[in-house]
């Protein structure tokens, strides 16, 4: 089944296309990492599916059935996003942020503790839980960030540059728990700019450029092809 379905998606800004009839798909329980230089689009597509900026023209469905025509409110409840900045509220602490998230997703609240607690242990930010945003690191801000993320159990992941500001271990560990999501059934469409992060995680890529898709495929064959047109330019 496709998790994600992205049909001719045209996005303007003050007239200016910043996507131009973009499509792509992605299986259900698969990563697609999302690629291209700095300003192709890459983060103007993830906030398109996410309605935060509004499309000319195009589709987006997700599981085959739910457009986002059709039903705004059921089709975001559908996604959990993962921002390149976070975005915390300066008048919560780590945990209300994570009881926020709780509520927004419906999670139960044993359920919420449980998965918290396990996350808190992996990224090291147990001591945290009662701080506010303005007293963490800027690593730790994005931890948060990334936990809030991963909390809820939904079909469609979108996160953009996921190892932002992280250490290795923070990364390592990021890593296993997107490969776990997607093991579990979830469809993940990551920017990246680190391939070779990426590399053993995500089954396909998609290039943008200039918003537009310029090539896509097997991550195996994304070496053979960048270094092909990186000769004939
Ligand atoms: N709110 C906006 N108003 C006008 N132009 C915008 C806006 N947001 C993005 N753009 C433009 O859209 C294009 C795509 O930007 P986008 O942030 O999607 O790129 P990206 O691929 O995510 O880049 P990066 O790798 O630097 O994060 C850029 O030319 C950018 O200047």
């Amino acid at each position: 089944m496709k998790g994600l379905q992205i049909q001719e998606l045209t996005t303007k800004i003050r007239n200016i296309k910043l996507l131009d009839c973009v499509s792509l798909e992605v299986e259900s329980g698969t990563i697609m990492a999302l690629v291209g230089h700095n300003g192709a689009g890459k983060s103007t597509l993830m906030k398109t599916i996410l309605g935060m900026l509004e499309k000319s023209s195009g589709k987006i469905i997700i599981n085959e059935k739910v457009d986002q025509d059709e039903s705004f409110i059921d089709f975001k409840e559908l996604i959990s996003y993962l921002p390149e900045e976070p975005l915390l509220l300066t008048e919560l602490t780590v945990m209300q942020h994570f009881q926020l998230y709780g509520k927004s997703y419906q999670i139960e609240e044993s359920e919420l503790l449980t998965k918290v607690n396990r996350l808190l242990e992996g990224f090291e930010l147990r001591d945290k839980l009662n701080e506010y945003p303005e007293s963490l690191s800027k690593g730790m801000r994005q931890k948060v960030q990334t936990i809030c993320a991963l909390l809820p159990d939904v079909p469609i992941l979108l996160i953009d540059e996921p190892f932002m500001g992280l250490d290795i271990y923070a990364i390592e560990y990021l890593e296993t728990l997107i490969r776990e999501k997607a093991q579990n059934g979830t469809t993940i469409l990551l920017t990246t700019h680190q391939l070779d992060r990426v590399k053993n995680m995500a089954g396909h890529y998609v290039m943008l450029q200039h918003g537009k898709v310029l090539n896509e495929g097997s991550i195996e064959d994304f070496d053979t092809i960048k270094r092909r047109s990186d000769d004939d330019s």
